[in-house]
């Protein structure tokens, strides 16, 4: 079942809260037709369902810190493999949040071909998630949060792009622009793949 992934595109999409993931995935997902998924969306869908497990997961999330890493992988593999018939390619958004994260997700599932790192200031991160936070109904979109969200992102998510870096795969969006200027950039990463 693995198998059949190994063909897709696997693109990592790396960079703070609020610094516009989501918003770039969705305009991808328009143009190109690949599956979006948000480890983030994956595990506020679990903590809906009102299960034990989103029970815990939501203590977690509320706290700004990082859930277990093989519940996020195994929510990841799931989704992918109940897509991988139809999906030429994976944006994997928000994963990995740590180095270890990637390790783990070459090893059960496979290795990305790009990493887009979305770029932008703290200060523009915590603007966006303030006003995101007005109508998200997240949680987590709180200014305490929200402080320690970027900590975490600066501590344990910088040096994922330095290991991709080192692996030549990184592609740097600066995510200042206004959303169509930068998608153009992300495009033109998706577009010179092979
Ligand atoms: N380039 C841009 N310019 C202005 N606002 C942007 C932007 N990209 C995203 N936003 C807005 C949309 C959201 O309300 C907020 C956070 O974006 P998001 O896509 O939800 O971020 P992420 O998924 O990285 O947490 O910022
Ligand atoms: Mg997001």
């Amino acid at each position: 079942m693995a198998d059949k992934i190994k063909d897709a595109k696997i693109i990592f999409v790396v960079g703070g809260p609020g610094s516009g993931k989501g918003t770039q995935c969705e305009k991808v997902v328009a143009k190109y037709g690949y599956t979006h998924l948000s480890s983030g969306d994956l595990l506020r869908a679990e903590v809906a369902s009102g299960s034990e497990r989103g029970k815990t997961l939501q203590a977690i999330m509320q706290k700004g810190e990082l859930v277990p890493l093989d519940t996020v992988l195994d929510m990841i593999k799931d989704a992918m493999i109940a897509k991988a018939d139809v999906s030429k390619g994976f944006l994997i958004d928000g994963y990995p949040r740590e180095v270890k994260q990637g390790e783990e997700f070459e090893k059960k599932i496979g290795a990305p071909c790009l990493l887009l790192y979305i770029d932008a200031k703290g200060e523009t991160m915590v603007k966006r998630l303030m006003k995101r936070g007005e109508t998200s109904g997240r949680a987590d979109d709180n200014e305490e949060t929200i402080k320690k969200r970027l900590d975490l992102y600066y501590k344990a998510t910088e040096p994922v792009i330095t290991f991709y870096t080192s692996r030549g795969i990184v592609r740097k969006i600066d995510s200042e622009l206004p959303v169509d200027e930068v998608f153009g950039h992300v495009a033109k990463a998706i577009d010179e793949l092979k």
